[in-house]
């Protein structure tokens, strides 16, 4: 197939057009370069550099494209807070146009990269689907507005799209280059996440890591998530796109419009991840207590079981410390 992958040069969109690549795709990248990087959009991939909004529709327009894996977006959730229009626009008015283009040039298939951030304060653990989505920031806001959108969109189409919104839980580890192919792995500018922050002190690169709230109602005190390795999470990718090709049941009964919870099933708390980088390191990596995070969930475990039984998805690489030995082989290689 011909796929379109938004956002490719970040970190998931790489990691899922490396996957596409190695399938056998032809992959069209588009990227603003706003977060990602050109030298991440893998070999072999076209990139298209521009925002989705301007340029999806000459890509598509172009003909021959049988799906887009729609990843590019802003996800700071602390920048969400004080900037919304940014991602209003960057996210909602964004994909509206990507569903635009895709409506007009009769594109049958959308992945799209939404987040437990739809969620909020769970009620229930692990979460499912019919969770109650009550989002607790603005970017997780973004990313709801979306899902329901390309519901509507689907649901309108006649069977002409199928869609599956992919509901990240925390997305770590790296990809290994193969045969001399660069490694891809997260490089924010501005680092928010815990697994690249905690080694970035391993590089020496930080004094410590903060540990935010040890006051939580969890066993050692401090929040749980859900760590999904990327291999694991472009996978899930390839089987949505293949379920959308066989006009899944799956697909029609949620009318064209499916919705995937992605996660391991098993929560780690911020100390588990620090211990477990600190083996992986070998670093004794400070840590110090700091005030809750606003906006922070306690508890954020994913229900796959969906995932498992609709896309016949199996994540392989679900040991703490091996996802954490692949995020920290990618940082160590990008410092030195
Ligand atoms: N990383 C996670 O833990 C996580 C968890 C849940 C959901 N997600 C979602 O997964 C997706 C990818 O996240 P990531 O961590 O790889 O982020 P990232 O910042 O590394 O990648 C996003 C990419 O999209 C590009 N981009 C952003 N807006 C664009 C636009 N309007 N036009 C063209 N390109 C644009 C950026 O330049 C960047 O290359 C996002 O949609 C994010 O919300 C990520
Ligand atoms: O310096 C830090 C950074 C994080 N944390 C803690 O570590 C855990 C994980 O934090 P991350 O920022 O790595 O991940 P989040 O769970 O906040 O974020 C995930 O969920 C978000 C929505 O809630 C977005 O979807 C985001 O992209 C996704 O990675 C949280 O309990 C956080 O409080 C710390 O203690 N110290």
């Amino acid at each position: 197939m011909t796929l379109v992958v938004t956002g490719g040069a970040g970190y998931v969109g790489s990691v899922c057009a490396q996957h596409l690549l190695d399938a056998g795709h032809d992959v069209v990248v588009i990227d603003d370069l706003s977060t990602g990087h050109r030298d991440a959009v893998p070999a072999g991939a076209r990139l298209v550099e521009g925002d989705v909004a301007a340029v999806a529709d000459e890509v598509l327009g172009a003909g021959g494209v049988d799906g887009v894996v729609h990843c590019a977006a802003r996800s700071l959730v602390g920048e969400s807070a004080v900037e919304p229009a940014k991602y209003w626009h960057g996210n909602v008015v964004t994909s509206i146009a990507l569903l635009d283009a895709l409506r007009r040039h009769r594109v049958p298939r959308l992945v799209f990269s939404s987040t437990a951030a739809t969620y909020g304060e769970p009620e229930t653990s692990p979460i499912t689907e019919d969770a109650a989505t009550r989002p607790t920031n603005t970017y997780g806001a973004t990313k709801l507005a979306i899902d329901h959108a390309i519901g509507t969109y689907a649901a309108a189409s006649q069977g002409e799209l199928a869609a599956v919104s992919l509901r990240y839980f925390n997305v770590a580890g790296a990809h290994a280059g193969a045969g001399g192919a660069p490694a891809l792995g997260e490089r924010h500018a501005v680092e928010t996440h815990l697994i690249p922050l905690v080694l970035q002190v391993a590089l020496g690169q930080r004094e410590e890591i903060a540990v935010f709230g040890d006051d939580w109602p969890t066993p050692d005190g401090t929040c749980v998530r859900d760590y999904i390795h990327v291999d694991d999470l472009a996978e899930a990718h390839l089987l949505a796109l293949d379920l959308l090709g066989q006009a899944g049941a799956a697909v029609a009964e949620a009318g064209g419009h499916l919705v995937c919870n992605l996660g391991n099933g098993t929560g780690f708390s911020v100390f588990e991840v620090i211990e477990a980088c600190r083996r992986v390191t070998g670093h004794p990596i400070p840590a110090r207590v700091a005030p809750r995070r606003t906006g922070d969930p306690g508890v954020l475990v994913a229900s796959s079981a969906r995932a498992r039984a609709e896309l016949g998805w199996k994540p392989t690489h679900t040991d703490l410390d091996g996802i954490v030995a692949d995020a920290w082989a990618f940082a160590r290689g990008r410092a030195t």
